[in-house]
């Protein structure tokens, strides 16, 4: 799915919201744990229950990962459901890659072709040969770390590096990159603030912003420092949504949650 593309489902559902599924078996309703994909079977009810509220989905493949062989099959059954059942839906692998050259070729090609995913975040500590080869795909993008929603991002990200922070340095580097059209960039939602200085180096850049919801962050302050005309934002908000409940009606109550949300931005939206 290309940026405008993804512009006018944003305004065509009046939500920027990306639903993270961080599907993890010891947090899922235990009856589902008897189903022979247990993983798929929530994702399957969270998508069905909130595709209407939301524009993107974001697997984080840690969770996927974790259960080896069956949670990769439970990864493609999901991204396969939701190529199928909703197209217009922007998919996101948060995977957080990047190696050497070559090795950046296969994560991309794992996450664009095999998976088939829309965009994959990537970090950028390797610099630019790791990054180049997710940006030579065409209609894909490549969501580079810039500053990071958790404490840790003050470890290295804010150090000053000559006369910037470290994290404005990757993002103004990586702008001189081959295909860097194909970039969005990965802003928490507890560092909005920092919003304003990264919007006059990026006025227009699509940002991925999680952090809203379990770790506090706030969806007014995101959208008064980071939203563009064309919006330029997906939020995202991942356990606050999927785990609302553990009962029988689950789907239902992330699906309020997601609703909820919904509307603060339908009202952001019509302040543009
Ligand atoms: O800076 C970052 C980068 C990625 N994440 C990921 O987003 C979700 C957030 O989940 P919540 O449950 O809404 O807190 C999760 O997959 C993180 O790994 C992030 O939080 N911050």
């Amino acid at each position: 799915m290309t940026s405008q593309e993804l512009t006018e489902q944003i305004f065509k559902k009046k939500s920027f919201l990306c639903v993270g599924l961080d599907t993890d078996l010891e947090r899922i309703p235990t009856y589902l744990l008897s189903e022979k994909d247990p993983v798929f079977s929530f994702n399957k009810a969270i998508i069905d229950a909130t595709h209407e509220y939301c524009v993107a989905y974001k697997p984080n493949i840690a969770f996927y990962e974790a259960l080896g062989v069956d949670g990769w099959k439970s990864l493609k059954k999901t991204i396969n459901y939701l190529h199928s059942e909703y197209p217009d839906l922007y998919t996101i692998a948060d995977a957080k890659r990047g190696d050497i050259g070559n090795t950046s070729r296969m994560y991309a090609k794992a996450f664009f072709e095999d998976l088939g995913f829309d965009s994959v975040t990537v970090a950028p500590y390797m610099g630019k040969d790791s990054v180049e080869p997710f940006l030579e795909f065409t209609n894909k993008h490549t969501i580079l770390l810039a500053l990071t929603s958790n404490e840790g991002a003050f470890d290295f990200q804010t150090l000053k590096t000559g006369d910037d922070d470290l994290y404005k340095k990757v993002i103004k580097t990586s702008k001189d990159w081959q295909n860097s059209e194909n970039l969005m960039y990965v802003v928490g939602a507890t560092k909005a603030e920092y919003l304003a200085d990264i919007r006059k180096i990026i006025p227009e850049n699509f940002l991925l912003v999680p952090g809203v919801g379990a770790q506090g962050g706030s969806l007014e302050e995101v959208c008064k420092y980071g939203i563009t005309k064309n919006v330029g934002l997906l939020v995202n908000s991942s356990r606050k949504i999927i785990y609302a409940s553990d009962s029988s009606n689950f789907a239902e109550i992330a699906a309020a949650k997601a609703e909820a949300i919904q509307n603060q931005m339908a009202q952001e939206l019509e302040k543009l």
